[in-house]
């Protein structure tokens, strides 16, 4: 599968450095919690923060028999190396306003130990060091690429935080904790090359020397500490450490370390000596230690810890994606080479999911004896045999080809085949998307324009990876060319775990030949209106799926009973208490968003079933508008008592009514929403939501209806408001 040199690099990067990664990051989860327990037996001097060194200094001096030096560590805590009044040299920590030890500091614990040194060099002195440097630096480059695979997959920067569409769960989070999390794992990633590279020397360690002359060195003039003018200007606060005189020879000083210079400080006067701002390195040095370890932040000790686990999730959730997708990337078990076979099927997929169509399509094929070869688009080349090019492929953004299918125009332009072929493009998209399976339309548009190319079927667009939709390509095309074809259910080969239903209520059946069946979960599921069950019937186990409303925690279906629906037969049977096998998928493209903007629901037929649930279960009153197609007026019988519910309860506040079939008043859905195009144009305008649910017929000419609307009310394309998410369609 060729895949974009992006994505190439990404894989093998994450790959070729996922053992370290993984000790790193599990390494990084222990030494987090080093801040955060440090801070919790910490002594803080955060109330005497405001003391000046004239207070504390002499106060020191006063409690003990000598003062070595201080230091204010990470956590602001004042450690003093001291010789006590009976002669003991201690290093401990001290209260600064009365010079009272406050505590002996501890050692670093095992864990701690064992981690930093598992973290900082695997335990290989010098080399290990190198290799965690290095991959600190592929770890920037995998956080590199991999916003620019987002960038790729979101259609550029200003969408980068745009809503992700869910395929499954570990693409989805990839992506989505990727957005966020990267700039914790760049800010790692490059601390931590920072101090590899100053662990070699590559950048220098700060050293600051002082110009010292001896004239500065002079006794002469003594005054007491308290009065030293440097000592009464500098706060706690701003010190890190303090060095006291050696002796009280004239050539010992004190030796200051502020927060942004040094000073070297006559003992006896105060007068500064020597002054030296730090450079520039010395900051970046400071700031990397502490950006990558967290000492004295128990706040980005937390961000550290979180950003190490989600290190671990993103090899996890990284390696899941690619096994997906080699999994449906093209096997040729097909076992015809290029030049031998009849049927070339080429496809265009950016996550491999679209290989699992054109794969059933090629094994049913193979099945029957015919020699198929399987690739992708942009290996597009002569093929010596061929006599039927079919082409699968998705569309990535306006009318985009996926990553593998980019060449493909180029190589099509250039290359003329041998012979005459007869080509069908089946796209595969999601109407979540304004430019629905553009890509396969532009192809298809593009092998019309060769003489030596003659199309046997329409383009046909599949929503959502369908596979009752794939179905009905495949049946088109057994009419088309008389060979018939069986498709094996991907259903039969992987073990679906099914739930159990009781049938509580089915309904009569109306003039239009369907009824509403009511059923209940036997063990609690999480579900909501426009989720969908998926039903795998006995006889040939292949899904249907049918939109749920969710009426009082039981799943309410509307299901039209087909002469020879294997399973609308089979549901149209089932009487109260009988149990069912099947399950819910979930749909969150189609539920109910949480708002108090308005709504409007557009429905024909069975599609209305969702729609009832959202109406019965929303807290939203009087903002919900329901329009409702049907055949004639007895068709809307099955729903009366919980439309009436919704109308009394007023949880619809505008119910519209079309009946196509009815003498007296002909009307279609569309008629009626185009009747009411200031609502509807008012509701996108104010950020209300538009869903619709039923035929893809009736959603055709909705769709055609709204955009009418938003150009001339709004003058906005339609496309806008599809983009913000606004327009929710889940039509069969
Ligand atoms: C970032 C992104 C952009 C997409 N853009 C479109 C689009 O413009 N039109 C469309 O019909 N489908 C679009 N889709 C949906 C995909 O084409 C659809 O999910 C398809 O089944 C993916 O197949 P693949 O995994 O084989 O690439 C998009 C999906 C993603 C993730």
């Amino acid at each position: 599968m060729t895949i974009s040199i992006w994505r190439y690099s990404h894989l093998v990067l994450a790959i070729s450095s996922s053992l370290f990664l993984c000790i790193a990051s599990v390494t990084g989860i222990i030494l987090a919690f080093e801040p955060i327990t440090n801070a919790v037996h910490a002594h803080t001097i955060k109330e005497s923060e405001n003391l000046t060194l004239a207070e504390v200094i002499p106060t020191l001096k006063a409690n003990y028999e000598e003062v070595i030096n201080f230091e204010i560590n990470a956590n602001d805590a004042v450690i003093a190396s001291v010789i006590t009044k009976d002669g003991q040299s201690e290093t401990i920590y001290i209260d600064p306003l009365t010079g009272k030890k406050l505590g002996t500091p501890t050692e670093k614990a095992a864990i701690f130990k064992f981690a930093t040194n598992l973290h900082r060099s695997l335990f290989l002195k010098s080399i290990g060091r190198f290799f965690v440097g290095l991959i600190s630096f592929l770890l920037i480059i995998i956080v590199i690429t991999g916003i620019f695979l987002i960038l790729k997959r979101q259609g550029g920067i200003r969408h980068f935080f745009a809503k992700i569409e869910k395929e499954y769960f570990a693409q989805y989070y990839h992506v989505t904790l990727g957005r966020f999390l990267f700039i914790p794992v760049l800010i790692v990633a490059a601390t931590g090359v920072y101090l590899s590279l100053e662990r070699f020397s590559i950048i220098p360690k700060t050293t600051i020397s002082h110009d010292l002359e001896d004239s500065h060195f002079t006794s002469s003039h003594k005054i007491t500490i308290q009065d030293f003018e440097i000592f009464k200007t500098t706060l706690l606060k701003d010190v890190k450490s303090v060095e006291f005189p050696f002796s009280e020879a004239p050539e010992d000083y004190f030796l200051a370390k502020l927060s942004d210079r040094e000073l070297i400080i006559n003992q006896f006067d105060g007068s500064i000596i020597s002054e030296q701002p730090y450079p520039f390195v010395a900051f970046a040095s400071s700031w990397s230690s502490l950006l990558h370890t967290g000492q004295g932040s128990p706040v980005w000790s937390i961000i550290l810890l979180i950003t190490s686990c989600a290190l671990l999730f993103f090899m996890y959730s990284g390696f899941t994606l690619t096994i997906k997708r080699r999994k449906n990337s093209p096997h040729n078990m097909f076992n015809a080479k290029k030049d031998e076979a009849e049927y070339i099927i080429l496809v265009g997929s950016e996550t491999g999911s679209t290989f699992m169509f054109a794969n059933l399509f090629a094994s049913a094929l193979s099945t029957i004896g015919k020699k198929v070869f399987i690739s992708e688009l942009n290996t597009y080349t002569l093929y010596q045999k061929a006599q039927y090019l079919i082409i699968f492929t998705s569309t990535y953004g306006i009318g985009e080809p996926p990553a593998n299918a980019k060449k493909f125009e180029y190589l099509f332009k250039k290359i003329t085949p041998i012979h005459p072929l007869q080509y069908a493009v089946v796209g595969l998209g999601s109407l979540a998307y304004p430019h629905f399976c553009q890509y396969a339309l532009n192809i298809d548009k593009l092998l019309g324009t060769s003489s030596k190319l003659e199309s046997i079927l329409d383009p046909y667009k599949i929503n959502n990876q369908s596979f009752t939709a794939f179905k009905d390509w495949v049946s088109h095309w057994n009419t088309k060319t008389g060979i018939t074809l069986k498709i094996e259910s991907p259903s039969k080969k992987r073990k679906i775990k099914q739930q159990l239903f009781t049938v509580i209520e089915r309904s009569e059946r109306n003039t239009d030949d369907t009824f509403l069946l009511r059923l209940r979960p036997q063990h609690h599921i999480n579900f909501e209106s426009g989720d969908l069950l998926a039903f795998y019937p006995k006889e040939d186990q292949v899904e249907r799926l049918y939109s749920i409303g969710k009426v009082d925690n039981d799943l309410l279906l509307a299901i039209k009973k087909h002469e020879f629906g294997i399973c609308s037969n089979y549901f149209s049977k089932l009487t109260p208490k009988e149990t069912i096998k099947a399950v819910i998928k979930r749909n969150p493209d189609f539920h109910l968003p949480n708002t108090q903007k308005e709504i409007i629901l557009i429905a024909n037929g069975t599609g209305i079933a969702p729609f009832l649930g959202m109406i019965l279960n929303h807290q939203n009153f009087d903002k919900t508008h329901l329009f409702w197609g049907g055949r004639t007026k007895t068709s809307i019988k099955i729903y009366d008592d919980l439309l009436r519910q919704g109308v009394s309860s007023k949880k619809i506040s505008s119910l519209h009514l079309a009946y196509s079939q009815e003498e007296e008043k002909k009307e279609y859905i569309q008629d009626l929403v185009a009747k009411e195009s200031r609502l509807v144009a008012n509701a996108l305008h104010n950020n209300g939501i538009v869903m619709i649910c039923g035929s893809i017929a009736m959603q055709k000419d909705i769709i055609k209806t709204l955009e009418t609307i938003v150009t001339t009310e709004l003058g906005t394309p339609l496309a806008n408001f599809q983009r913000k998410n606004q327009i929710k369609m889940d039509c069969y």
